[in-house]
């Protein structure tokens, strides 16, 4: 049973519990980042980057020292931009050494490679840095496949529990709204997605123990879903 009547010409996709294992990311890829920022923020302080970084954490929590702020933020998953970027840089010697590797479920390559086989435009929205995405998908078991999307947006568009978020990716990629249909494993995400304009549906997996909302029609896997919005894979 198709849930819309019209075919969506992009599909946007969450990382975390919607392509990649939520198990990952938490006992991985932020374990690894905890560990390594406190060096990083001492050997690497002259990198523009992790320098524009602790100057945004100066400016949101002036008074505390910025690993103490790094760690609070880290303790209560916030989604904050200059943790986010620096998250992303830590990740990224993990990934060039070969510490880590981009894990992804079974389902999601064959998934998105249908898709776009079939026509679809590909592009991610996640929290993690746009640099940290890039670094999951150039580094899986199958070797870089970022070349499947056309664009990566993080929390430089806004926050994913935002409406206004959604409507500056559906003008990045100039598309109507109604034309997205976007992937996610959180439903206050789909609510802001959905708020403007946009398909939306969940991926429930249970392997992630993913509460199923009832808002929204809600799948275990990437095929499932792909299948009901007309994406034939
Ligand atoms: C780029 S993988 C790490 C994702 C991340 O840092 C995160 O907080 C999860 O966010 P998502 O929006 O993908 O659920
Ligand atoms: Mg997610």
């Amino acid at each position: 049973m198709s849930v819309s009547a019209v075919r969506p010409r992009l599909v946007l996709l969450d990382i975390e519990g919607t392509t990649a294992p939520v198990a990952f990311v938490h006992d991985v890829l932020f374990p690894f980042a905890r560990r390594a920022l406190p060096r990083l923020l001492v050997e690497h302080a002259d990198d523009p980057a992790v320098c524009a970084a602790v100057a945004e954490i100066a400016r949101l929590a002036p008074d505390q020292a910025p690993i103490e702020v790094l760690n609070g933020w880290m303790d209560r998953d916030e989604k904050v931009g200059p943790l986010k970027a620096l998250q992303g840089i830590a990740w990224r010697q993990g990934y060039e050494s070969g510490a880590l590797v981009g894990a992804l479920y079974p389902d999601t390559l064959p998934a998105l490679r249908a898709w776009q086989a079939n026509g679809l435009r590909l592009a991610v929205y996640s929290s993690g840095s746009a640099a940290a995405q890039r670094l999951i998908y150039g580094h899986t078991t199958e070797g870089n496949v970022t070349g499947l999307f056309e664009g990566f947006f993080d929390l430089a568009v806004g926050g994913k529990k935002e409406a206004s978020s959604y409507r500056v990716i559906a003008e990045q990629v100039a598309l109507a709204p109604s034309e997205i249909v976007f992937f996610s494993d959180v439903v206050a995400e789909l609510d802001a997605a959905s708020a403007a304009g946009l398909l939306v549906a969940q991926i429930a997996r249970p392997e992630d123990g993913t509460v199923p909302g009832s808002r929204y029609p809600v799948f275990a896997d990437l095929p499932s879903a792909g299948r009901t919005f007309g994406l034939a894979a």
